[in-house]
């Protein structure tokens, strides 16, 4: 018999204290057993007659932190999908008809599954600590709330609140629940179970009002205003995911259902719809994007390695001072930054200071706490304190000399230990380790700005770096809050190596004559956040012309960038930060600079269609990321999958670049290639790709490979983290647009940082990889 999670103890004034422990875990998750349990508990409490019951976790820093995902892989079938969401209604549906008063008492991560739970008890208290954290996240699993979530919340905060924390998978702070109406109250830790046990001694609660402003209220209380609300909601979802992902679009019809259907029949469709989305291929392969990032994190362990406690960044330019914020915020070591001028060490704090000034204008920080994270960062022209660090990370220019020199100050001044790491965007790092005497520590961590946003880190270890080394690097990155992956020290390492030939796709289609919006058009409804030529203008087109020909000189011909792309760097037209690139960012809305056709030569002469167009970059990228494999750039499709999803926003319901080859099948990518022979040698299949047409096979198990195709001929498809992630973007926006004094500097959202991979995913948005 499987132990049970709950514990029961009656305290003296009869009420019933259910302590929640998952034995051996960490995380407090829902299983299947835990709806028997659950009955067994309340047998339990009403076999003792209690007045109430509080529900608490045993777990320093959880409530419950939801489903166990692994659960959803085990529904072979439809009806046994149906049936999870099913056993969960019935067994909230008997903790919240109990005739004593209920209690969630929470500390720490309410989330998915554990918030529907609480949501099912009549009260919810939560502690004030920074790491209470509630939300029903599932659409980024590609999932809905399957567990009661689009009808209990609806009725707590409102529909429009409930729909945006559903739709977004927000999750929120304890001050921010208690505002809204999701808890009843909010409470220092130490007193959480008392305050509890007085909630449990109310009697039953009433029904909940949510707390609306007058126009909310209004809107929410008729059918009209209502309608007007379903109607945006599916309008915002249809623009955002581009039909790729049906999980929003479900959960708004299971919450238009919690106000417009009988009990019976909404539940119904929430059920139905948390049926048909765990079957998705979508939800499979998001699923399987949390799966790989969690499995990833198992690896390169340093646990018995020196610890990172101080670190030093060199460079307080864009990189450096994002590896900064990273370093001293989100790692919270002491980070000391080294520039040549006073300018960019002024920068680099300023640039923190203005991401924690906005937390503080939200309240999501004490002037104290601002002032005692700002103090972790100390600045210096010379190389004072580096005696004291223990890893050195490197963003000066682009320039392989400098870089020489700078492991030889950093073997000069710092200790035998001290690690040094090169943000290198393209030098191969063992020629920057060449003159070192201790190349051993010598590694490359590339970062992607901008570097607080975006996930990806890659590790490059050269052919004398330490497995100590890379483990401390490794397990440095993730307490930066990054998902790693350890790439062979190649030019272009993974990224920028795929990325390359799919923007240089993008721009051979230009100058045949494919007008620019059509080509990045095209590539946005196939999935990516932005297209590629609005990508190259968000990176700087000078900044991608100095890259090329090191890829170029390095890999071949494939990686020429166009020549007539000199023209515009000539004539300053580098993109946003100019102003101008292809697109004009003069105005509030940017717009096609409709000069640079004629600037580039290029007569508008369309005639492909959308599909052919994001087809020939896609198999670019394809491609490439096959030879990389190949090569043993990366060490398998994994970590392939994960890069290009994190990295470049390669479309997380399609799995990634692998992924997407096994559901094509790698006879079919070849027969797809071969069609474009005929316009350059990157079409030129990899010999993998040949290799595995001609034998059969594919990069993940045949098996989930075969299944995968067959559930996606279904026609079934879904998108969380693009539903997040353009959301934030177009909020940055905003605040953009309005703060201009902040433009540049990155925003915050006010929602928690999830841990999710799918947030992680999220964030790779707009901002692809700039470097
Ligand atoms: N910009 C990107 O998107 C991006 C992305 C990934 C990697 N990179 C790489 O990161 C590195 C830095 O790029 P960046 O965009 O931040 O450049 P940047 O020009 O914004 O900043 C470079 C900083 O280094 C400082 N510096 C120069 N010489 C120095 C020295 N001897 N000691 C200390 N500081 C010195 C400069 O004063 C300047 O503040 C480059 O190697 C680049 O290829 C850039």
């Amino acid at each position: 018999m499987t132990e049970s999670v709950f514990t029961f103890e009656l305290n003296d004034e009869r009420v019933g204290i259910v302590t929640i422990d998952v034995p051996g875990e960490k995380m407090n998750t829902l299983r299947a057993s835990f709806a028997e349990q659950l009955q067994d508990v309340i047998t339990t409490a009403n076999e003792n007659n209690v007045k109430g019951l509080v529900f608490i976790s045993a777990k320093p820093d959880n409530f419950i932190a939801g489903a166990d995902i692994n659960m959803l892989d085990e529904a072979n079938t439809r009806e046994e999908a149906l049936a999870l969401s099913t056993t969960c209604h019935d067994a909230f549906f008997d903790l919240a008809k109990l005739p004593y008063p209920t209690v969630a008492a929470i500390h720490g991560a309410a989330l998915g599954g554990g918030l529907e739970f609480a949501l099912a008890c009549d009260y919810r208290v939560c502690s004030d600590s920074d790491i209470t954290k509630m939300g029903l996240p599932e659409v980024q699993l590609g999932l809905l709330p399957g567990g009661g979530g689009t009808q209990r919340l609806p009725k707590l905060v409102g529909i429009q609140k409930a729909l945006e924390w559903m739709l977004t998978g927000k999750q929120v702070r304890a001050k921010q629940a208690k505002k809204a109406g999701l808890v009843n109250d909010c409470v220092p830790h130490s007193i959480l179970l008392d305050v509890a046990v007085q909630f449990a001694q109310k009697g039953k609660a009433k029904a909940a009002k949510p707390q609306l402003d007058k126009m909310s209220a209004l809107l929410e209380s008729n059918p009209f205003g209502r309608n007007l609300i379903f109607k945006k909601a599916a309008e915002n979802v249809a623009k955002k995911t581009g039909g790729h992902y049906p999980a929003p679009e479900l959960i708004i019809k299971a919450v238009r259902a919690s106000v417009e259907l009988d009990q019976l029949k909404a539940y119904k469709t929430e059920a139905e719809g948390f049926a048909d989305l765990v079957m998705s291929d979508v939800s499979k392969k998001l699923r399987g994007i949390f799966f790989a990032t969690t499995e990833m994190k198992k690896e390169w362990r340093a646990d018995n390695a020196p610890r990172t406690d101080k670190v030093a960044v060199l460079g307080g330019g864009l990189m450096g001072a994002g590896i900064t914020h990273v370093s001293a915020i989100k790692a919270g070591v002491r980070t000391r930054v080294k520039d040549v001028a006073q300018q960019g060490i002024a920068g680099a704090m300023n640039y923190s200071y203005k991401i924690l000034e906005k937390k503080r204008k939200r309240r999501i920080l004490s002037l104290a706490e601002l002032q005692e994270q700002m103090n972790r960062i100390t600045g210096t022209t010379d190389y004072s304190g580096f005696k004291h660090v223990d890893m050195v990370i490197e963003a000066v220019f682009e320039d392989l000399s400098l870089k020489q020199a700078m492991v030889a100050d950093v073997e000069q001044y710092a200790q035998e230990h001290t690690i040094f790491a090169s943000n290198t965007s393209s030098l191969p790092i063992a020629q920057i380790a060449a003159q070192a005497q201790r190349p051993e520590n010598v590694i490359g961590l590339h970062y992607f700005s901008p570097v607080e946003k975006m996930p990806l880190v890659e590790i490059i270890p050269h052919e004398k770096t330490s497995e100590q080394t890379i483990a401390r690097t490794v397990s440095f990155a993730r307490k930066q809050g990054k998902t790693p992956i350890v790439v062979k020290d190649k030019a272009g390492f993974f990224v920028n190596r795929i990325l390359a030939p799919y923007v240089n796709e993008a721009a051979n289609l230009l100058l045949a004559g494919e007008p620019v919006e059509k080509i990045d058009q095209a590539l946005v409804e196939f999935g990516f956040p932005v297209g590629p030529l609005a990508l190259l203008d968000e990176v700087g087109i000078d900044i991608g012309s100095k890259i090329a020909p090191i890829l170029e000189a390095e890999l071949g011909e494939r990686f020429k960038a166009p020549e007539v792309f000199n023209r515009l760097i000539d004539d300053k037209r580098l993109g946003r930060k100019s102003g101008r690139g292809f697109y004009d960012y003069s105005k509030k809305q940017k717009k096609v600079d409709e000069s640079v056709y004629e600037f580039l030569g290029v007569t508008l002469s369309p005639k492909l269609n959308k599909e052919e167009i994001a087809q020939r970059c896609v198999m670019q990228m394809l491609n490439e990321a096959a030879r990389c494999l190949e090569e043993g750039i990366i060490s398998n499709a994994r970590d392939g999958d994960i890069g290009a999803i994190f990295g470049i926003g390669f479309p997380p319901f399609l799995g990634g670049p692998f992924s997407y080859m096994d559901k094509l099948g790698a006879a079919n990518v070849c027969s797809t290639l071969a069609t474009y022979a005929q316009y350059n040698d990157g079409f030129a299949p990899a010999a993998a790709l040949l290799a595995m047409a001609e034998q059969g096979g594919s990069y993940y198990p045949q098996e989930q490979a075969a299944a995968e195709v067959d559930v996606d001929s279904e026609g079934k498809v879904e998108a969380e983290e693009e539903v997040e992630t353009k959301e934030q973007v177009e909020a940055e926006n905003k605040a953009e647009a309005s703060d201009k004094a902040d433009a540049g500097s990155p925003d915050e959202s006010e929602a928690v940082d999830s841990e999710e991979p799918a947030k992680d995913a999220a964030e790779q948005d707009k901002e692809q990889a700039r470097s």
